[in-house]
Protein backbone atom coordinates (compact mmCIF):
# COMPACT_ATOMS: atom_id res chain seq x y z
CA UNK A 1 0.00 0.00 0.00
CA UNK A 2 1.29 3.65 -0.34
CA UNK A 3 -0.12 7.01 1.32
CA UNK A 4 0.76 9.68 -1.22
CA UNK A 5 4.17 7.45 -2.73
CA UNK A 6 5.25 6.69 1.53
CA UNK A 7 5.14 2.98 0.63
CA UNK A 8 4.10 -0.08 2.86
CA UNK A 9 3.98 -3.92 2.96
CA UNK A 10 1.06 -4.13 5.69
CA UNK A 11 1.31 -7.57 7.33
CA UNK A 12 -2.34 -9.44 8.66
CA UNK A 13 -0.99 -10.95 12.42
CA UNK A 14 -4.53 -10.78 13.28
CA UNK A 15 -4.97 -14.55 12.86
CA UNK A 16 -1.47 -15.45 13.55
CA UNK A 17 1.41 -13.82 15.70
CA UNK A 18 4.30 -12.60 13.36
CA UNK A 19 7.36 -12.14 14.81
CA UNK A 20 10.44 -10.32 12.25
CA UNK A 21 14.40 -10.27 12.91
CA UNK A 22 15.41 -6.54 12.01
CA UNK A 23 17.10 -8.95 9.63
CA UNK A 24 14.04 -10.36 8.25
CA UNK A 25 12.67 -6.80 7.69
CA UNK A 26 15.65 -5.47 6.04
CA UNK A 27 15.97 -8.36 3.17
CA UNK A 28 11.82 -7.86 2.62
CA UNK A 29 12.56 -3.72 2.16
CA UNK A 30 15.36 -4.44 0.04
CA UNK A 31 14.10 -2.50 -3.07
CA UNK A 32 16.11 -4.76 -5.51
CA UNK A 33 16.55 -8.07 -3.58
CA UNK A 34 12.99 -8.01 -1.28
CA UNK A 35 9.27 -6.45 -1.83
CA UNK A 36 10.86 -2.90 -1.44
CA UNK A 37 9.34 -0.20 1.18
CA UNK A 38 9.65 2.74 3.73
CA UNK A 39 8.03 0.62 6.34
CA UNK A 40 6.40 -2.45 7.34
CA UNK A 41 2.75 -1.93 8.98
CA UNK A 42 2.07 -5.20 11.39
CA UNK A 43 -1.90 -5.26 12.09
CA UNK A 44 -2.16 -6.64 15.43
CA UNK A 45 -5.46 -7.78 17.75
CA UNK A 46 -6.06 -5.12 20.16
CA UNK A 47 -4.09 -5.37 23.35
CA UNK A 48 -7.10 -3.66 25.68
CA UNK A 49 -10.63 -3.29 25.25
CA UNK A 50 -10.47 0.36 24.61
CA UNK A 51 -8.80 0.33 20.78
CA UNK A 52 -9.73 -1.93 17.79
CA UNK A 53 -6.53 -2.89 17.11
CA UNK A 54 -2.72 -2.68 17.83
CA UNK A 55 -0.77 -1.00 15.08
CA UNK A 56 3.26 -1.57 15.22
CA UNK A 57 5.91 -0.28 12.83
CA UNK A 58 9.13 -0.92 11.38
CA UNK A 59 11.39 1.56 9.55
CA UNK A 60 13.42 -0.15 6.37
CA UNK A 61 16.20 -0.30 8.48
CA UNK A 62 14.44 -2.84 10.86
CA UNK A 63 13.97 -0.65 13.54
CA UNK A 64 10.73 -0.48 15.65
CA UNK A 65 9.06 3.25 15.81
CA UNK A 66 6.54 4.69 17.31
CA UNK A 67 4.75 6.33 14.72
CA UNK A 68 3.43 6.57 11.42
CA UNK A 69 0.77 8.62 9.58
CA UNK A 70 0.49 7.52 6.22
CA UNK A 71 0.48 4.17 7.46
CA UNK A 72 -2.28 4.89 9.85
CA UNK A 73 -4.62 5.94 6.68
CA UNK A 74 -3.43 2.89 4.91
CA UNK A 75 -3.79 1.04 7.87
CA UNK A 76 -7.48 2.35 8.13
CA UNK A 77 -8.17 1.05 4.50
CA UNK A 78 -6.60 -2.24 4.86
CA UNK A 79 -8.95 -3.75 8.29
CA UNK A 80 -11.74 -2.58 6.22
CA UNK A 81 -11.06 -4.15 3.37
CA UNK A 82 -9.52 -7.11 4.91
CA UNK A 83 -13.05 -7.61 6.51
CA UNK A 84 -10.86 -7.43 10.04
CA UNK A 85 -14.24 -4.25 10.62
CA UNK A 86 -17.03 -3.22 9.32
CA UNK A 87 -15.97 0.65 11.75
CA UNK A 88 -15.87 3.63 9.77
CA UNK A 89 -14.13 5.05 13.18
CA UNK A 90 -11.11 2.59 14.27
CA UNK A 91 -8.69 3.15 17.37
CA UNK A 92 -5.77 1.86 17.56
CA UNK A 93 -2.74 1.43 19.54
CA UNK A 94 1.01 2.18 18.68
CA UNK A 95 3.68 2.53 21.05
CA UNK A 96 3.65 6.47 20.64
CA UNK A 97 0.43 6.41 21.76
CA UNK A 98 -3.33 5.91 20.96
CA UNK A 99 -5.01 7.35 17.75
CA UNK A 100 -8.33 7.75 15.55
CA UNK A 101 -8.59 6.68 12.03
CA UNK A 102 -12.27 7.57 10.53
CA UNK A 103 -12.99 6.72 7.12
CA UNK A 104 -14.61 9.74 4.81
CA UNK A 105 -17.19 8.92 2.48
CA UNK A 106 -14.94 9.56 -0.50
CA UNK A 107 -12.46 7.19 0.60
CA UNK A 108 -9.91 9.18 2.02
CA UNK A 109 -8.74 8.73 6.03
CA UNK A 110 -8.97 11.37 8.39
CA UNK A 111 -6.42 10.60 11.03
CA UNK A 112 -6.74 12.27 14.52
CA UNK A 113 -2.75 12.17 15.51
CA UNK A 114 -3.51 12.84 19.05
CA UNK A 115 -1.64 16.17 20.74
CA UNK A 116 1.76 17.22 19.82
CA UNK A 117 4.23 16.77 22.52
CA UNK A 118 6.66 19.81 22.52
CA UNK A 119 9.28 19.65 25.50
CA UNK A 120 12.63 18.46 24.79
CA UNK A 121 12.69 15.80 27.29
CA UNK A 122 9.23 14.33 25.46
CA UNK A 123 11.24 15.03 21.98
CA UNK A 124 13.85 13.65 22.70
CA UNK A 125 16.31 16.53 22.49
CA UNK A 126 19.14 17.66 24.26
CA UNK A 127 18.23 21.56 25.42
CA UNK A 128 18.59 23.69 28.53
CA UNK A 129 15.18 25.35 28.01
CA UNK A 130 12.32 24.69 26.36
CA UNK A 131 11.98 27.28 23.41
CA UNK A 132 10.09 27.52 19.99
CA UNK A 133 13.70 26.66 17.66
CA UNK A 134 16.71 26.18 18.65
CA UNK A 135 20.17 26.95 17.43
CA UNK A 136 22.18 23.63 16.58
CA UNK A 137 25.47 23.21 15.10
CA UNK A 138 25.70 20.41 11.96
CA UNK A 139 29.74 20.28 10.94
CA UNK A 140 30.33 23.61 11.77
CA UNK A 141 27.51 24.76 10.07
CA UNK A 142 24.69 27.16 12.46
CA UNK A 143 21.25 26.25 11.58
CA UNK A 144 18.01 27.17 13.59
CA UNK A 145 15.24 24.26 13.86
CA UNK A 146 11.73 23.89 15.90
CA UNK A 147 11.49 20.30 17.60
CA UNK A 148 8.15 18.01 17.86
CA UNK A 149 6.77 14.65 18.94
CA UNK A 150 4.38 13.18 16.90
CA UNK A 151 4.12 9.89 18.30
CA UNK A 152 7.49 10.07 17.14
CA UNK A 153 10.42 12.62 16.95
CA UNK A 154 10.76 15.54 14.52
CA UNK A 155 12.92 18.64 13.92
CA UNK A 156 11.73 20.69 11.14
CA UNK A 157 13.90 23.36 9.31
CA UNK A 158 12.43 26.60 7.59
CA UNK A 159 14.07 26.73 4.35
CA UNK A 160 13.61 29.43 1.15
CA UNK A 161 13.78 27.14 -1.96
CA UNK A 162 12.76 23.27 -1.30
CA UNK A 163 14.32 22.57 -4.40
CA UNK A 164 17.42 23.75 -3.41
CA UNK A 165 17.35 22.15 0.25
CA UNK A 166 20.35 20.22 1.52
CA UNK A 167 17.89 16.92 2.14
CA UNK A 168 20.48 14.68 1.30
CA UNK A 169 23.23 16.32 2.99
CA UNK A 170 21.89 17.59 6.58
CA UNK A 171 19.03 14.84 6.65
CA UNK A 172 21.10 11.80 7.64
CA UNK A 173 23.67 14.26 9.74
CA UNK A 174 20.68 15.81 12.30
CA UNK A 175 18.96 12.42 12.09
CA UNK A 176 22.13 11.06 14.32
CA UNK A 177 22.99 14.44 15.66
CA UNK A 178 23.72 13.37 19.59
CA UNK A 179 21.61 16.33 20.66
CA UNK A 180 18.65 13.56 19.40
CA UNK A 181 19.38 11.04 21.67
CA UNK A 182 16.66 8.47 19.90
CA UNK A 183 17.79 9.76 16.03
CA UNK A 184 14.76 12.25 14.73
CA UNK A 185 12.86 12.73 11.17
CA UNK A 186 14.23 15.71 9.71
CA UNK A 187 11.15 18.20 7.65
CA UNK A 188 12.45 20.54 5.05
CA UNK A 189 9.55 22.97 5.15
CA UNK A 190 9.02 26.20 2.71
CA UNK A 191 6.29 28.35 3.38
CA UNK A 192 4.57 29.64 0.49
CA UNK A 193 1.64 31.54 2.41
CA UNK A 194 -0.13 31.20 6.21
CA UNK A 195 -2.62 28.34 4.27
CA UNK A 196 -0.29 26.36 2.01
CA UNK A 197 3.49 24.91 2.57
CA UNK A 198 5.66 22.69 0.86
CA UNK A 199 7.82 20.12 2.65
CA UNK A 200 10.62 17.17 2.03
CA UNK A 201 11.21 14.66 4.86
CA UNK A 202 14.48 13.10 5.72
CA UNK A 203 13.12 9.54 7.25
CA UNK A 204 14.86 8.73 10.27
CA UNK A 205 15.71 4.48 9.23
CA UNK A 206 14.23 5.17 6.08
CA UNK A 207 16.14 8.28 4.03
CA UNK A 208 13.96 10.84 1.99
CA UNK A 209 10.46 9.81 1.18
CA UNK A 210 7.85 11.07 -0.73
CA UNK A 211 5.70 11.94 1.55
CA UNK A 212 5.70 11.94 5.56
CA UNK A 213 2.45 12.13 7.68
CA UNK A 214 3.63 12.89 11.06
CA UNK A 215 6.44 14.88 8.99
CA UNK A 216 3.37 17.17 7.82
CA UNK A 217 2.21 17.21 11.40
CA UNK A 218 4.94 18.42 12.85
CA UNK A 219 5.87 20.91 10.29
CA UNK A 220 2.43 22.75 10.76
CA UNK A 221 2.67 22.56 14.44
CA UNK A 222 5.83 24.14 14.32
CA UNK A 223 5.35 26.83 11.94
CA UNK A 224 1.86 27.44 14.04
CA UNK A 225 3.92 27.75 16.72
CA UNK A 226 6.22 30.53 15.34
CA UNK A 227 3.28 32.46 13.81
CA UNK A 228 3.92 31.38 10.47
CA UNK A 229 1.17 29.20 9.62
CA UNK A 230 -3.07 29.12 10.34
CA UNK A 231 -4.73 26.55 11.53
CA UNK A 232 -5.56 24.87 8.55
CA UNK A 233 -2.51 23.98 6.06
CA UNK A 234 -2.39 22.05 2.93
CA UNK A 235 0.87 20.70 3.17
CA UNK A 236 2.59 19.56 -0.37
CA UNK A 237 5.11 16.86 -0.67
CA UNK A 238 6.73 15.05 -3.12
CA UNK A 239 4.22 11.97 -3.71
CA UNK A 240 0.97 14.84 -3.11
CA UNK A 241 -0.98 16.85 -0.94
CA UNK A 242 -2.15 16.41 2.96
CA UNK A 243 -4.95 18.64 4.85
CA UNK A 244 -3.22 19.40 8.32
CA UNK A 245 -5.59 21.11 10.70
CA UNK A 246 -4.22 22.04 14.29
CA UNK A 247 -6.36 24.83 16.34
CA UNK A 248 -2.92 25.31 18.80
CA UNK A 249 -1.45 24.12 21.85
CA UNK A 250 -3.46 21.22 24.11
CA UNK A 251 -5.08 20.24 20.78
CA UNK A 252 -5.20 17.14 18.79
CA UNK A 253 -3.67 17.50 15.14
CA UNK A 254 -6.05 16.03 12.53
CA UNK A 255 -4.79 14.72 9.32
CA UNK A 256 -6.46 13.82 6.19
CA UNK A 257 -4.94 12.37 2.41
CA UNK A 258 -5.81 9.24 0.34
CA UNK A 259 -4.40 5.23 0.80
CA UNK A 260 -3.81 3.31 -2.17
CA UNK A 261 -4.05 -0.26 -2.21
CA UNK A 262 -1.04 -1.77 -4.75
CA UNK A 263 -1.30 -5.72 -4.49
CA UNK A 264 -1.67 -8.60 -2.95
CA UNK A 265 1.16 -10.91 -2.15
CA UNK A 266 2.50 -13.72 -0.10
CA UNK A 267 6.31 -13.82 0.92
CA UNK A 268 7.80 -17.10 0.66
CA UNK A 269 11.52 -17.45 2.35
CA UNK A 270 13.77 -18.87 0.13
CA UNK A 271 15.84 -20.61 2.55
CA UNK A 272 15.48 -24.20 3.27
CA UNK A 273 15.17 -23.92 7.24
CA UNK A 274 12.08 -21.60 7.31
CA UNK A 275 10.47 -23.99 4.49
CA UNK A 276 8.73 -26.94 5.80
CA UNK A 277 7.09 -30.00 4.49
CA UNK A 278 3.93 -28.00 5.11
CA UNK A 279 4.68 -25.24 2.95
CA UNK A 280 3.05 -26.25 0.02
CA UNK A 281 -0.55 -26.96 1.84
CA UNK A 282 0.30 -23.02 3.29
CA UNK A 283 0.93 -21.63 -0.29
CA UNK A 284 -2.58 -23.01 -1.74
CA UNK A 285 -4.58 -21.86 2.01
CA UNK A 286 -2.68 -18.54 1.94
CA UNK A 287 -3.47 -17.84 -1.87
CA UNK A 288 -6.85 -19.34 -1.39
CA UNK A 289 -7.41 -16.14 1.50
CA UNK A 290 -6.70 -13.81 -1.28
CA UNK A 291 -8.33 -14.43 -3.60
CA UNK A 292 -11.68 -14.75 -1.20
CA UNK A 293 -10.27 -11.56 0.10
CA UNK A 294 -10.08 -9.87 -3.37
CA UNK A 295 -13.91 -11.56 -4.18
CA UNK A 296 -15.17 -9.61 -0.84
CA UNK A 297 -13.66 -6.24 -1.73
CA UNK A 298 -14.72 -6.51 -5.50
N1 LIG B 1 6.38 7.64 7.08
C1 LIG B 1 5.91 7.95 8.34
C2 LIG B 1 6.82 7.93 9.54
C3 LIG B 1 7.50 6.57 9.72
C4 LIG B 1 8.38 6.47 10.95
C5 LIG B 1 9.58 7.38 10.93
N2 LIG B 1 10.50 7.08 9.87
C6 LIG B 1 10.30 7.30 12.29
O1 LIG B 1 11.38 6.69 12.38
O2 LIG B 1 9.78 7.86 13.25
C7 LIG B 1 4.73 8.88 8.41
O3 LIG B 1 3.99 8.96 7.41
O4 LIG B 1 4.47 9.45 9.46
Amino acid sequence: MHGLGNDFMVLDATREAIALAPGDIRAMADRHFGVGFDQLLLVERAPHASVDFGYRIFNADGGEVEQCGNGARCFARFVREQGLTDKDHIRVQTCGGAIELHITGHGDVRVDMGVPRLLPAEIPFDAPAPALSYPITVEGEALELAVVNMGNPHAVLRVDDLGRAPVARLGPLLERHPRFPARVNVGFMQILTPERIRLRVHERGAGETLACGTGACAAVVAGRRLGWLGRDVTVGLPGGELQVTWPGEGHPVSMLGPATRVYDGLWLWPDAARAGEAQDAKVHAALATIAVDRQKRA
